[in-house]
């Protein structure tokens, strides 16, 4: 099993580089699909699993993938499939967002039901009910979702009960070639949204007011393939934030952009750290001792629920009690019980959590139990007395580039232990199953083949991918 182990009581101090933005990047490159001509060029595309997923995603619906350098270029121009596999969508919930880009670009989707962390419920019901909205006839079936529209999609004015981030975006995705105009109210503002906003309009797509609570999506005939940028990763910019506050450090966060982290900054400054804005990032320079501060989540521009369990790491150290609400997602204090573990005083109250602070922590096994979780527990054990090792690193590579070696160059006691390679022996039979599935697949595809249409169509739904009103 891999771990992090984490030696607390160095101070950090120097610069780290942000990566781009996980969320950013994950609905940019869905919307790639949407070009039926061209190849999208997508650069500060951050080498995460989440993105290795994505790309397996797009692959299997027929786009051409390249990697490199943190640039990735996709084709979409024949797309081959509608169905997302269960495999790769059942490990990342925003495998989901290429629902919006297929019905837009093939008028039908299959979708699994999606994975990703366990932090609430997490309904899908705004994404589809916007999809209806356009027309589009959803079936539920047992673990897939499949959609289908006979003709383009019609505009629409969708109000949102939650200002979703994921239901903006697929919405979004979904209406840029749609016939007529389509708004979306009550839609989210986050940062994420606005960059997918900027690729799709570098597509050719017209797409106004994102940022803002109305967003309005006039459809075109077609999108081409475009180049793009995608936005530094704020809540990753956060996590180093709370990581030199926590070791009374002074660290150079290059790339952040304070706009996109205003809430983290404002709590972090209540907390007595100093935070400067400088010509390509934020300096972070805190003092021994903290206040407590009192944090609530809040859809943008309030404070990210994805930086709650960091923040809550930094607040088991600061002077004094503070309570965390979390109102985003019902089931977001996983990691209560891992920090008790390391000698936390933090008791829950439903959506509250109240953290009593100057807390000296202890080094404990503990589990990433999210992504976030496991973020948190490693900034908890830079100031913690003697070992952490952090296990469910699973959790962490979907979202964070190699936080070991960044945070190890600002002078933390940390390092990462991967298991061993398998056994040669195993590496041969493994090779060995390989080599005999890629001999069978070509033959179990002519069998389908030549099957019934009917079954064909249940069976092999890639083999008949012309938009349903060609
Ligand atoms: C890949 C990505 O960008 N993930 C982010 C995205 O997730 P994601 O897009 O899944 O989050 P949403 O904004 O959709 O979810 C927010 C809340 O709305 C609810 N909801 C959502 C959709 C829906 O159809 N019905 C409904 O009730 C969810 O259960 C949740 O309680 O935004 C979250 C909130 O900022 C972040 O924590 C995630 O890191
Ligand atoms: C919850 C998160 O991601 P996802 O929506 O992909 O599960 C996150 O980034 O913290």
């Amino acid at each position: 099993m891999s771990k992090i182990i984490v030696r607390g009581g160095q101070r950090l101090s120097g610069n780290v580089r942000v990566s781009g933005a996980k969320n950013a990047v994950l609905p940019i490159l869905a919307a790639t699909l949407l070009a039926k001509e061209g190849e999208s060029v997508i650069h500060d595309v951050p080498n995460l699993d989440d993105v290795m997923t994505i790309q397996q995603v797009l692959a299997a619906l027929g786009g051409k993938l390249t990697y490199d350098n943190e640039t990735m270029r996709i084709n979409a121009e024949q797309l081959t499939s509608f169905e997302a596999p269960y495999e790769w969508v059942r490990k990342m919930r925003a495998s989901f967002l290429v629902m919006g880009p297929l019905l837009a670009r093939l008028g039908r989707a299959r979708i699994s039901l999606p994975g990703g962390c366990a932090i609430g419920t997490r309904a899908i019901d705004q994404h589809l009910k916007g999809f209806e909205a356009m027309g589009v006839e959803i079936v539920l079936g047992q673990g897939f979702i499949e959609a289908r529209k006979e003709g383009k999609l019609k505009g629409a004015k969708i109000y949102l009960d939650v200002a979703s981030v994921g239901a903006t975006e697929n919405i979004m995705m979904a209406a840029v070639l749609a016939e007529g105009t389509t708004t979306i109210e009550n839609a989210a503002k986050e940062p994420e949204i606005v960059d997918l906003a900027n690729y799709l309009n570098a597509m050719g797509a017209k797409v106004r007011g994102a940022g803002t609570g109305i967003i309005r999506i006039e459809g075109v005939e077609e999108l081409k393939g475009a180049k793009h940028s995608v936005i530094p990763d704020r809540v990753e910019a956060g996590t180093f934030m709370i990581a030199a506050a926590m070791t009374a450090g002074d660290v150079h966060i290059e790339g952040a952009i304070g706009e996109h982290l205003a809430p983290v900054i404002s709590k972090l400054e209540e907390m007595g750290v100093v935070i400067t804005e400088t010509e390509n990032g934020l300096r972070v320079v805190a003092p021994k001792k903290l206040k407590s501060v009192d944090v609530k989540t809040l859809p943008y521009p309030g404070f990210p629920t994805d930086m709650q369990s960091q923040m809550m790491a930094l607040l088991m150290v600061a002077e004094g009690t503070s309570i965390v609400t979390e109102t985003i997602f019902e089931n977001r204090f996983m990691h209560v019980e891992e920090f008790q573990k390391m000698s936390a005083h933090i008791k829950i109250d439903g959506r509250m959590a109240i953290v009593s602070g100057s807390t000296a922590l202890t080094g404990a096994k503990v589990t990433a139990t999210d992504l976030r979780a496991g973020a948190a527990l490693i900034c908890a054990g830079l100031c913690a007395d003697g070992e952490t090792e952090v296990t469910g690193l699973h959790h962490v590579d979907r979202g964070y580039v190699d936080i070991t070696g960044k945070l190890a160059a600002l002078g933390a006691d940390i390092r990462r232990v991967d298991p061993a390679p398998a056994e040669p022996v195993y590496a041969k039979v493994l090779e060995g199953v390989a080599a005999a599935l890629e001999e069978a697949e070509p033959v179990a595809v002519a069998a389908m083949a030549s099957a019934e249409p009917a079954k064909r169509e249940k069976e092999t739904p890639r083999l008949k991918v012309q938009p349903t009103w060609a």
